[in-house]
């Protein structure tokens, strides 16, 4: 077997892509003196897709399933991984990722949105293991651990960040269902000796026919296993009254998880579309189902779709010109929250509204007040708590407030964030019920056609896991409290586990409902003080945005660990995604304005892994010059900036390295680096104004990546390292 790389860095896509061309290769030269081999693996989507239909290709054109191998390293007590964001891709960004790589020459099959033929089936169902959040539960084989580093943080409140003014007035609200939804129809049990082994989820019909949703599940003893579902009607009866209910001026928005949660959440998306623009379709339904509508692609699928039929052109404008103003994505291009399911992402956008004072864009290209839709009650309290606290108390100072940091139960698929193969559209009335070995019913629910039923689970291991984590970061931190809501039902049984180990520790954490935890917390940073938000998997996700965007600006500055489960390391680079409005603005006019602050926090402890793992002193050297430069970059204020000619990606890259350099050179642990990274800090304060004057030469101008989803390598390299000077440098 080949020897497991030292440190794996990973190829992904968008921004984060294009700057690890820039960034990888100052890595390297600063890993290979010290004898440490930082090997890429590729979990883009169209790696992945390369990967999977590698049956479809050329001998030269096929590559290696990457993903397959992270999935089984990160299990292994050597891996050491800097995972980078990648793409959890929607279906119109899968289709468009397929497109490109055929116009390629890859002889890949189309995505089948409506299979007929088994063939196509099986080819959906090969691509729908691509779609949505397929890299993140595959490689988190650990709980989440995210922060600021002190540095980051004290940088912050020295230099805030705009905010919007929260006023009183606001008519920013946040809009959820009523009932009916997966809050409130959880069913919850923790397996016990006597039921642990297999078990299956069936559906009865009404008719009293019977189908297995899913055969072959295992549950271990100590596994919380959950059941739920949304009803469909209730879902459409409360977008209904939502749209109906518009004030004058106030924005409609749906804030979802459609990528993550990729079989629930694009079905949920759908409603809103379809229930948003139901006197087109009640007049034009049948014809736009012809041509391959379906509604959960979102408003933007079916303007492609009708594009030069002059009539339904002119019927849909004439649709969503009667219904209240959207929140838009891009006012200037006409796009609408509801044309994509991935544009608008619940965990990055109810913060940008929340930081500018409750603001969204509207069609007239104008700020407005918003009320944003979040249908399930599960989460959406804590951004009503959220909102109700900065209308009391007008927008957050990010001087004076303190760090939130976050400890997330992810591992192992925990939670609705694992449900992908157990969710289900319900295709008639009738029950669902998780049947175990013994013939006993775990949960029932009786069910209605259209409705959302999932089940997800939690394991024994994890959860204590998280537990000891959670109290760890508490003892370091200071205020702290669990996220648990005792009369939510799988809270009620990850209370069970919590509250033994509290008193078995001998330590006091408050155990509180999401809206009570919300406003505990707020009141905590408001106070200056430093907390810890102990959560679920989803409340580790939306948190470790909201906090970080409100504190920091962004969430991309993030220090985020796993610490896997078997004794490896992944660090993530940040809590944020790809930024593709970042890349539109590098094909417009060559600046890259993605910080790459979450890559060296996350390089640094990386580093400092390895070190600790294999006793490997010089990867010590390398960890502590890597946070000296990382500090200096803060300090002297060489993060990128938004227009062309400020500081970008490339230039910070410049000043990171050269400050790593000079850091290597003057330690005095290790002679033999310092003497080997002497030169190389000379060259590049020497070089510095004609390394400066090359990477800003081509700005301004547009730039070809030969490419979006699989960008041509070698338009890439140019675009991204323009210095001969820094190249010569680096090799
Ligand atoms: N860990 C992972 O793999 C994750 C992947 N994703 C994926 O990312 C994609 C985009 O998601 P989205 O919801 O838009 O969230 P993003 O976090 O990617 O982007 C939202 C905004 O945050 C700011 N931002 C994010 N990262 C940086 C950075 N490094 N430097 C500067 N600014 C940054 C940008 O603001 P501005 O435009 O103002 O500069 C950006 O437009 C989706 O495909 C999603 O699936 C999302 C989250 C995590
Ligand atoms: O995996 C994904 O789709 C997104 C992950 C994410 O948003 C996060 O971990 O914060
Ligand atoms: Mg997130």
């Amino acid at each position: 077997m080949a020897k497991t790389p030292d440190i794996i860095y990973t190829i992904v896509d968008e921004a984060p892509e294009l700057a690890r061309v820039s960034l990888l290769p100052m890595i390297r030269a600063f890993a290979g003196p010290a004898g440490i081999n930082v090997e890429t693996r590729d979990i883009s989507v169209a790696g992945r897709i390369l990967a999977t239909f590698a049956d479809y290709l050329t001998e030269d054109q096929r590559i290696s399933d990457d993903l397959a191998e992270l999935g089984e390293l990160v299990k292994t007590p050597e891996a050491n991984v800097i995972k980078l964001p990648n793409v959890s891709a929607s279906v119109p960004q899968l289709t468009a990722a397929i497109k490109e790589l055929q116009s390629q020459g890859y002889a890949i099959p189309d995505y089948p949105a409506e299979p007929a033929t088994d063939e196509e089936k099986k080819i959906q169902a090969r691509y729908d293991a691509i779609k949505g959040s397929a890299v993140n539960p595959v490689l988190r084989e650990g709980n989440s651990d995210r922060r600021a580093a002190k540095a980051v943080k004290a940088f912050a409140q020295k230099n805030p960040h705009s905010m919007g003014e929260w006023v009183k007035t606001s008519k920013t609200t946040v809009a959820s269902m009523s009932g009916d939804d997966f809050f409130a129809n959880e069913k919850s049990a923790t397996i016990t000796a006597a039921q642990a082994g297999a078990a299956k989820i069936v559906f009865t019909g009404a008719d009293g026919s019977e189908k297995v949703l899913k055969d072959g599940l295992k549950y271990e003893e100590g596994t919380v296993v959950d059941a739920t579902f949304l009803s469909a009607k209730a879902l459409r009866a409360f977008i209904k009254a939502e749209v109906a209910s518009m004030e004058p001026g106030v924005l409609f928005s749906v804030h979802l998880k459609a990528t993550m949660m990729k079989v629930s959440d694009p079905i949920i998306f759908g409603h809103f579309v379809s229930v948003y623009i139901e006197d087109f379709l009640a007049k034009h339904g049948e014809t736009v189902k012809a041509l391959g509508f379906n509604p959960n692609a979102g408003l933007g699928d079916l303007e492609a779709k009708i594009k030069g039929n002059a009539d339904l052109e002119a019927d849909l404008k004439a649709a969503l010109a009667a219904k209240p103003p959207m929140y838009m994505v891009n006012s200037d291009k006409g796009i609408t929250n509801l044309h994509v399911p991935s544009d608008v992402i619940i965990d990055a956008s109810m913060p940008a509204v929340i930081r500018a004072g409750g603001k969204g864009w509207g069609p007239d290209g104008k700020e407005a007040d918003t009320k944003c839709c979040i249908p399930d009650n599960c989460y959406s309290v804590v951004y009503d708590e959220t909102i109700n606290y900065f209308k009391e108390n007008g927008k957050l100072d990010v001087t004076t407030a303190g760090a939130v940091s976050n400890v997330g139960l992810m591992a192992q698929k925990a939670e609705e964030y694992g449900s992908h193969p157990t969710t289900f559209e319900i295709a008639a009335p009738g029950t669902v019920r998780i049947v175990l070995a013994s013939g006993e019913v775990l949960h029932e629910h009786a069910v209605d056609t259209g409705d959302i039923w999932r089940s997800a689970t939690a394991k024994k291991a994890p959860i204590l896991d998280w537990i000891q984590l959670g109290i760890a970061r508490t003892k370091a931190t200071g205020a702290a409290a669990f996220w648990l809501d005792a009369n939510r039902a799988h809270d009620a049984e990850l209370i069970k586990y919590v509250e033994p180990a509290l008193k078995e520790a001998g330590i006091e954490i408050p155990i509180l409902a999401p809206r009570e935890a919300t406003r505990f917390t707020l009141e905590t940073m408001c106070a200056g003080k430093d907390c810890v938000t102990i959560t679920g998997n989803v409340l580790r996700d939306y948190l470790t945005d909201l906090f970080p965007i409100l504190e920091l600006g962004t969430s991309a500055k993030m220090l985020s660990i796993v610490k896997l489960m078997n004794g490896g390391g992944m660090f993530e680079t940040g809590a944020g995604g790809t930024a593709p409005k970042h890349v539109q603005q590098v094909v417009g006019e060559n600046h890259l304005r993605w910080d790459s602050l979450g890559e060296f926090c996350a390089l640094g402890e990386s580093f400092n892994f390895f070190a600790e793992a294999r006793g490997n002193a010089k990867a010590a050297v390398l960890g502590a010059a890597v946070d000296a430069a990382t500090q200096k970059v803060l300090d002297n204020g060489d993060s990128p900036q938004g227009r062309v000619g400020q500081n970008d990606n490339r230039s910070s890259h410049y000043w990171f390295a050269r400050y790593w350099a000079e850091a290597m050179a003057a330690q005095g642990d290790d002679a033999e680096l310092a003497a080997h990274f002497a030169p190389m800090a000379k060259a590049l304060a020497e070089n510095e104004a004609t390394i400066l004057a090359e990477l800003k030469a081509e700005e301004g101008k547009p730039a070809d990546l030969g490419g979006y989803y699989h960008a041509d390598p070698a338009k890439v390299e140019a675009v991204m390292r323009p210095s001969a000077t820094l190249n010569a440098i680096f090799g």
